[in-house]
């Protein structure tokens, strides 16, 4: 079900569903803020940019990380000491997530992070994919993905995060959860996020073939919540925002926290388990060699 959200209106129409495999609370002035006094201000940090301007309340958070932005432990620290910085400068009300790389929003988790590595590394890394998840799935500020390219397994956890997904019409795009393709399964929490967003039957099937949707495949689950001309991706996130900012803070931040608290407190109450399933999943010797075999099949482009 494709919910979709126009300008002037209010979270409205429905489509049909159809599966296809492949491959300041208002506030606008700001005593805490991180990114100085001017109204528009910038921090860059190798692998993540982000622009505040403090006249809209608004974020734009780029994704830097060439040459897919993969999400490597360095990316995920950074983004998130990013996203705690946005969280407390009262200037900013909503972040929009997109790439600055052409065609990729993100490949997913950094498969070099997983492959060969010693069990302190899977460990430590695994953390901090929790760790993202739970800093965006419980975020108080209003999200918005603009995927303004292809979006797998990691990079498609990270735009369910959001609260409104927008995304690039071009038909060579794909997005999805695709982990048992590359023959490792998606963590519970994976499945809690797609399940939320698309339904319980949806992400049956799309979790069990791995599928990866076009956009307006997605646009048809639910997946995403729009599609625009790759040019009007950040536009759109930004009228779509404005919508969002409409509400009153408080109303919205409690009703998002009240229909996300169940799935992240399932995460909190299991965490250290789930890390030490991770470790012990990733560290065998079967799934270490899938990985490898997947690493050089991306290497000779035949995936
Ligand atoms: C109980 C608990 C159980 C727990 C069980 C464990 C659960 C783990 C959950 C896993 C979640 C994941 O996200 S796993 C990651 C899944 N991600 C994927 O499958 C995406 C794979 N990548 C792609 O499909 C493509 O690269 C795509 C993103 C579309 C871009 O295509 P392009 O043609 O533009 O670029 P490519 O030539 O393919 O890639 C450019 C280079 O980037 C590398 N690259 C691509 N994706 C990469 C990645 N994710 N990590 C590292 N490196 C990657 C390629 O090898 C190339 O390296 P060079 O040749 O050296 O330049």
């Amino acid at each position: 079900m494709a919910a979709v959200l126009r300008r002037g209106a209010k979270f409205i129409s429905f489509g049909s569903s159809q599966l296809l495999p492949g491959g300041c609370k208002h506030g606008r002035t700001s005593t805490l803020s991180f990114f100085s006094s001017s109204n528009r201000n910038s921090s860059s940090s190798s692998k993540i940019k982000v622009d505040l301007d403090g006249s809209t309340g608004i974020a734009v958070v780029k994704f830097q990380s060439p040459p897919v932005n993969s999400m490597s432990l360095d990316f995920l620290t950074e983004l998130s000491i990013s996203l705690e910085k946005l969280e407390l400068d009262k200037s900013c009300r909503g972040v929009i997530l997109t790439s600055g790389q052409p065609k990729i929003f993100s490949a997913g988790l950094d498969i070099l992070d997983m492959y060969g590595k010693n069990p302190e590394h899977y460990a430590e890394f695994w953390k901090s994919v929790q760790d993202i998840w739970l800093k965006l799935y419980s975020y108080s500020k209003i999200t918005i993905a603009g995927i303004n390219g292809s979006c797998p397994a990691g990079g498609c956890l990270m735009a369910m995060t959001c609260d409104y997904r927008i995304m690039a019409d071009d038909p060579r795009y794909r997005i999805g959860l695709n982990e048992t393709q590359l023959g490792i399964v998606a963590p519970f929490w994976f499945m809690d996020t797609i399940v939320n967003t698309v339904g319980h039957r949806t992400a049956e099937l799309s979790l069990q073939f791995g599928l990866m949707y076009s956009p307006s495949d997605a646009l048809k689950i639910g997946l995403v919540d729009q599609v625009v001309p790759e040019e009007k991706v950040l536009s759109t996130a930004t009228e779509t925002m404005t919508q969002f900012m409409a509400i009153p803070d408080h109303a919205r931040e409690i009703s998002k926290s009240m229909l996300r608290k169940p799935t992240v407190d399932r995460l909190l109450a299991f965490r250290d388990a789930d890390t030490k399933n991770f470790v012990s999943f990733i560290s065998k010797d079967s799934i270490q060699k899938s990985l490898g075999m997947y690493l050089t099949m991306l290497k000779q482009r035949k995936v």
